[in-house]
């Protein structure tokens, strides 16, 4: 699949909505929040639009990751009728699991995929708000080739690009709608 080229004007909605706190959740990290865009009706929908119609017609699921990739995954499956998968923090979902470890820009973690939750062959879009060292986005494209999907490819609202996450991704349709 390839991307639809995102429209200047939705860019620029975005990025008036996304506050940049310093030093948070660690010194030097600057955090890039999505909490006002999500308070922005308009801008939401937009954003929910304009992923449903890159990823339309190419994917049978979509796996968001927690926690705010669950945010954007939720209403892009169900504005594409497909299905969600919700792919989760180590210990939140019950037996059995795929898991797999992973390096953060803040940290380290695990995350975990519930056997049976994505049908063998199923085409996948991963959906998360932030595209930061590309840890997390890798290791959610494992759990789910490990468990018989297809990734057809990878939205984000947002890339750090200076933090290289597409170099964890390489081969893969990686779809930001913006990136500093
Ligand atoms: O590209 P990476 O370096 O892997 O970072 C990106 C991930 O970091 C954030 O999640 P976080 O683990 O902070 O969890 P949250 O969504 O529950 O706040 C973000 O929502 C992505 O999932
Ligand atoms: N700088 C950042 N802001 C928000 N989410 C992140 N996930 C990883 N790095 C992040």
């Amino acid at each position: 699949m390839s991307p639809l080229p995102v429209p200047t004007g939705l860019q620029q909605l975005i990025t008036a909505r996304v506050r940049s706190v310093p030093d948070y959740p660690t010194p030097g990290v600057v955090f890039r929040d999505i909490t006002p865009l999500l308070s922005d009706g308009t801008a939401f929908s937009a954003v929910v639009g304009h992923l449903a119609d890159t990823f339309g017609g190419e994917v049978d699921t979509v796996a968001g990751v927690e926690a705010r990739g669950f945010l954007l995954a939720a209403p892009l499956a169900a504005v594409l009728g497909c299905s969600l998968v919700a792919v989760r923090k180590a210990g939140k979902l019950p037996p059995p699991v795929l898991r797999t470890n992973y390096h953060l820009e803040y940290g380290e973690a695990s995350i975990e995929l519930s056997e049976g939750a994505v049908a063998a062959g199923a085409r996948v879009a991963v959906l998360d708000d932030v595209l930061a060292t590309g840890g997390t986005a890798a290791a959610t494209c494992e759990l789910l080739e490990r468990a018989g999907a297809t990734v057809t490819g990878l939205g984000f609202l947002i890339e750090l690009a200076a933090l290289r996450g597409r170099e964890q991704l390489i081969g893969r349709v990686v779809h930001p709608l913006v990136s500093y």
